[in-house]
This record gives structure tokens, C-alpha cells and sequence, in this order.
């Protein structure tokens, strides 16, 4: 499972945890201008705009799980299981495969009204990238500093909403998820009165009990509602410095430690890296499961202007500030 929040603070920080029992060979990458994407439809997209994020780069090509370009534009993609419905290849113009989608997004789009027009009667094929990468069953979340949207397709078609929370996690589909908000609307950061029954002594003996009910567990639909209410009640403070550690704070509401999600075989699904890009500076920060300090890879420290792919290996060692 996975979470993806976009959060507005002093600047605009889109970010996401991978939550899985399994590691690929993920890095941060930067994709400079002139890298050649050459589209399965036959278009090639050869000079546009630079972006970074974590990335598994086979055969050259960075296969992005989110990422944000040079203009501030993000996407993240997200396990859909068994509702992402792709289309048989088309090798029409307006046909991409589904690996293709934060490339093709990424490279053209400044803001997310052009990314509604971009997607407008666009169709997500289900063509592989390779043996080794089949198509995954993904949902999107893509954000500027201004809106969110989520992009879902489905059996029947492709479905743009508005992401009205800027918060995606994974199942059911988002019209559900946003639906389930409803359940929570008593939930509050303040300890609440008396509503239950005014007559009888009921003792407010503990701070937060006014969000008492609010889902712990590690189930989509939970993380979905937590994550919200914890970044709906975040502060908002003087520095980015604050806005990225408030980030990652609001990611760790639903983070996953190791042995919590048992997937079988002895197999535990856990959060892999946490990220937060500052999209205003193109920053890409990171945690790693066995390393929480925070790492930084800025997009505008390389040559944009290149034509190879840039790519720096995860730090994962834990390291520890002995003091003395
Ligand atoms: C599995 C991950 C979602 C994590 C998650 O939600 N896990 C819950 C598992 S469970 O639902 O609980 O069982 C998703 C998120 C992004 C994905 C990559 C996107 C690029 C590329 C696209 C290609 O087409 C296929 C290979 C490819 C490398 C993808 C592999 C994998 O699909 C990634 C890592």
C-alpha cells in the first residue's frame, strides 16, 4: 500500500510513502530536458521539461513511481489492485501504456488545468514495458500548488476527479474513499463535550479524545481518512526547513513498520522511503526504512540541458549521531 499527500506550506510539497514487502532497485532520478522519450504510440517527446523522482531505470528509461518537473508539477502512481482496467494497445496519438503516464504528463504540463485538457480522451493502454515489467494495476495522483486531481482507469473508462483532500492512498476507487470522509465528520483535534449522554459524569481524562474512532490500522481506507485528518489539523510555520520535517510527520501517520502488514509467506509489506519534493525549489527529499535522516537531491544542481539520465543510489544504511 502506499500514500501520497500534496501539502501547501511557506512553498508547495508533494510527496508520497511506497509501502511494500519487496524492494526494487529504485534511485532518485533526474531526467534532463533532452533525455529522447519515445512514445509506444510512435510520437517522441524530445525536448521538454526536466524532471526527478524515484525511479527504477531499465534499458535507459526512468521508470517513475512519482516524480515532479522543473514547473512544480507532480504525479504520483499507486497500487489500484484489480480495479485499474487498461485498454489493449491502440497505437493511437491519443493512446499511452500505462508506464508512460508521469513521462508524458511530466514533459508537457505546467499546470493541472493543462493536465485535464493533456488527458482529455486520452486512453491508458496496457502495454509492457518489458517481460520484466508488465503493466501494474496504478491509480494517479497529480498536483500543483493550486489543485489536485486523481486519475483512475477504470473498466469503464478513464476518470479525471477533482482531489479536493490532495491525499491518495489505494482502494476502493476514489468517489468511495472521498464518500467515507463522511463517517469521520464527528473527528476533532479538541476534546470534544459531552454529546453522549450530558446527564452522567463522563471525564475528559486525556488529551485527543476528541479524535478517538479515527482508524489506526493500516488498511487503504484508514490510511486514507488518517492521513487527511492529520494533515487537514497540521500546522502551518515561519520555514521550509519546518514544512518538510511537518511532511514527513504527516506521512509517518501512516507509516508502516516492519511486521505490522503480513502478506503471507513471510512477507511483511513496509514503508520503504518516504519522500516530499519542494516543488517551488525542485528538492527531492527522502527518508529510507533503515535511514530517517532526511536526504536531498535538487534537481537545478544538475545540467538540465543533458541528454542522459542522472541518478543517485538511496541511502538506506542506518547511520546514528553518537553524542557521547
Ligand atoms: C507496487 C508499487 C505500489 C506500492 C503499493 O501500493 N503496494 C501495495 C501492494 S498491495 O496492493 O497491498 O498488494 C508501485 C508504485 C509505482 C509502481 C512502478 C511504476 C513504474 C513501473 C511501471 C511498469 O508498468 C511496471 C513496473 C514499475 C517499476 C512499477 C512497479 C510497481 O507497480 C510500483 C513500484
Amino acid at each position: 500500500m502506499c500514500t501520497s499527500v500534496s501539502f501547501n506550506g511557506n512553498h508547495h510539497y508533494f510527496g508520497r510513502n511506497l509501502d511494500l514487502d519487496y524492494t526494487f532497485n529504485q534511485e532518485v532520478v533526474i531526467t534532463p530536458r533532452n533525455v529522447v522519450f519515445e512514445l509506444r504510440n510512435g510520437q517522441t517527446l524530445s525536448s521538454h521539461f526536466a524532471m526527478i523522482g524515484m525511479a527504477v531505470i531499465s534499458d535507459n528509461y526512468p521508470l517513475y513511481f512519482d516524480a515532479t518537473n522543473e514547473k512544480g508539477l507532480s504525479i504520483a502512481g499507486l497500487n489500484y489492485p484489480k480495479n485499474a482496467f487498461y485498454q489493449p494497445d491502440e497505437k493511437t496519438e491519443n493512446s499511452i501504456a500505462s508506464f508512460e503516464l508521469i513521462p508524458y504528463v511530466l514533459s508537457q504540463c505546467t499546470t493541472i488545468d493543462e493536465v485535464k485538457s493533456l488527458l482529455d480522451d486520452l486512453i491508458i493502454t496496457d502495454v509492457a514495458f518489458s517481460p520484466e515489467f508488465p503493466s501494474s494495476p496504478l491509480h494517479w495522483i497529480i498536483a500543483d500548488k493550486h489543485a489536485a486531481i486523481t486519475v483512475e482507469s477504470d473498466r469503464d473508462g478513464l476518470h479525471v476527479y477533482d482531489n479536493p483532500v490532495g491525499v491518495l492512498t489505494n482502494n476502493p476507487p476514489f468517489p468511495t474513499q472521498l464518500f467515507n470522509l463522511n463517517n469521520y465528520r464527528h473527528l476533532s483535534a479538541k476534546t470534544s463535550a459531552n454529546f453522549f449522554a450530558p446527564q452522567l459524569d463522563l471525564d475528559a481524562y486525556s488529551n485527543g479524545m476528541g479524535a478517538i474512532g479515527l482508524p489506526g490500522d493500516l488498511s487503504s481506507m484508514s490510511r486514507f481518512v488518517r492521513a487527511t485528518f492529520t494533515k487537514e489539523h497540521s500546522l502551518k510555520f515561519q520555514t521550509v526547513e519546518e514544512d518538510i520535517n511537518q511532511f514527513f510527520h504527516i506521512l509517518s501517520s501512516v507509516w508502516q513498520t516492519k511486521g505490522l502488514c503480513d502478506v503471507g509467506e513471510e512477507h511483511y509489506e513496509y514503508t520503504i522511503y518516504s519522500s516530499c519534493c519542494d516543488t517551488d525549489t525542485g528538492i527531492y527529499y527522502y527518508k529510507t526504512y533503515n535511514n530517517s535522516q532526511i536526504s536531498a537531491v535538487s534537481l537545478h544542481h544538475e545540467n538540465l540541458d543533458a541528454s542522459d539520465l542522472i541518478h543517485y543510489p538511496l541511502v538506506t544504511k542506518t547511520s546514528i549521531h553518537s553524542i557521547n
